[in-house]
């Protein structure tokens, strides 16, 4: 079974004209998947329409094989917080949460997470061996998270993507704010960490420099029928 599968998805936001027609997309289990596309073509779209945060009014999204539209919104929330782990562009940590509460906050959301994260040899030792392997050091664990520079955050929030070993990992632009070296670096570290929890990361970038790093890169505009329209 696919982790994501996508058949024939429409979207437009209101008043506006159509932004994805996308009639298959598909993730298998542990793959590491780069999609990129230019600023305003829809990568953000796409992927709240994966994660079920907004409704495809055509077409279905199945995550783990069931579809988004078989649960009530309480529902989509829950799988979403079982299943899926978000880096957002703006890393969106609690700021004046400790680096560590940040990184468990997914095992408080998800008795699932909390579950795995505990057979794993304990939540709390889970959420120091990701930052240890994501190169945070333990004398920053107990500091709040916005006294962290902007590269150490963006590592915290991939610690916390990845604690309680969610199928599903996405990544919206997590590097915008890195220097190259410190961008190839939190790369490496990120795909290392999603390999050894064997997570699907599906990670969107503009930047098409970090798609060597991938098992599999695609265009947006190859998969979206609306951007062929519009290079036609
Ligand atoms: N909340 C919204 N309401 C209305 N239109 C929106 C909304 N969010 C995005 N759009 C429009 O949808 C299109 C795609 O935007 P989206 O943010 O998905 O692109 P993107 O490829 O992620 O861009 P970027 O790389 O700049 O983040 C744009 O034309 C944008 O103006």
């Amino acid at each position: 079974m696919n982790t994501l599968e996508v058949q024939d998805l429409r979207f437009r936001w209101p008043g506006g004209e159509p932004c994805l027609d996308v009639p298959a997309f598909a993730l298998a289990p542990g793959e590491s998947v780069f999609l990129h596309g230019p600023s305003g073509s829809g990568k953000s779209t796409l992927l709240s329409l994966l994660a079920g945060v907004l409704a495809p009014p055509v077409g279905e999204v199945r995550l783990l094989g069931r579809s988004w539209d078989t649960l009530s919104s309480a529902g989509r929330d829950q799988v979403r917080a079982d299943h899926v782990g978000y880096i957002f562009q703006q890393f969106n940590l609690l700021p004046y949460l400790s680096v560590l509460r940040n990184v468990l906050l997914p095992c408080r959301l998800s008795k699932a997470r909390a579950q795995r994260a505990e057979r794993a040899g304990g939540e709390r030792e889970t959420a120091q061996q990701l930052l240890q392997n994501l190169g945070i050091e333990a004398s920053l664990w107990h500091r709040p998270a916005s006294t962290l520079s902007v590269g150490q955050q963006q590592r915290v929030a991939a610690a916390r993507a990845l604690v309680g070993q969610p199928e599903l990992v996405i990544a919206d632009e997590p590097t915008s704010a890195l220097d190259a070296e410190r961008r190839d670096a939190f790369m490496h570290l990120l795909l290392a960490a999603c390999g050894r929890a064997g997570s699907t990361l599906l990670f969107v970038s503009h930047d098409e420099r970090l798609a060597s790093h991938f098992q599999r890169v695609v265009a947006l505009r190859d998969i979206n029928r609306v951007a062929q329209r519009v290079s036609a």
